[in-house]
């Protein structure tokens, strides 16, 4: 299979992304997957199984917009997930999922939702430019059927276009933007955020 330079470019960065989301111990044990968006359409994922800190350029594939494999690897086991956010809004062009001990440990707490309120880190959201924005992170229960998570999903969002990311009860969370710096931007606001609230609830001492 001969790649394009679009898919080289962004197989790269989501390697570099891995690495630094590993850096942060946010992909333990070959957890999470992370994809891009490409100019035609197609997408750019992790591969299943690998450990994501660790990616090289073959551990990145390529798929179409409805999941298909366009290359004979075999893509995460959480694709659905990726593609279903893709088709749901048009300007999204990067989806992380990492497994963040943060985001487990706040699904124990907040069974439905995490409201996030009044932290001027709020503006690291797109759109978002005051510290009095309200921001509502749904809760999921987990689910080892992928594509019927991935239509409750699609249930929320259609109800709630403006949401930047979900958490999977005791999984981890799904956030996503236009481009990998702008996710990455919302995944370290999420991981502060949900670090602040669970202080605030008395379950982390550290
Ligand atoms: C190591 S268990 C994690 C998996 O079950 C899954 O939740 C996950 O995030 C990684 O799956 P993958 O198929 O590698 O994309
Ligand atoms: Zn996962």
């Amino acid at each position: 299979m001969k790649y394009s330079e679009a898919f080289l470019n962004a197989a790269a960065d989501l390697c570099e992304a891995g690495r630094f989301i590993d850096g942060k111990g946010w992909v333990p044990a070959t957890s999470g997957n992370f994809s891009v968006r490409l100019p035609d359409g197609t997408i750019a994922i992790t591969v299943s199984g690998k450990h994501k800190g660790r990616l090289q350029i073959e551990d990145i594939m390529l798929i179409d917009a409805d999941a298909n494999p366009l290359d004979g690897k075999k893509p995460s086991a959480e694709t659905l997930l990726h593609t279903s956010l893709y088709k749901r809004f048009p300007a999204v062009n990067c989806v992380l999922h990492p497994h963040t001990m943060h985001s487990v440990l706040v699904s124990r707490i907040f069974k439905s939702e995490i409201v996030l309120e009044n932290y001027e880190l709020l503006k690291a959201f797109r759109g978002i430019g005051t510290h009095e924005a309200r921001l509502v992170i749904p809760v999921f229960a987990n689910d080892q059927d992928i594509p019927r998570l991935a239509v409750e999903a699609e249930r929320y969002l259609d109800r709630h276009r403006d949401c930047y990311g979900y958490v999977i009860a005791g999984h981890g969370v799904y956030t996503w933007g236009e481009s990998i710096d702008e996710t990455l931007r919302h995944l370290e606001a999420l991981d502060y955020l949900f670090d602040c609230e669970l202080r605030l609830h008395g379950a982390n001492r550290s």
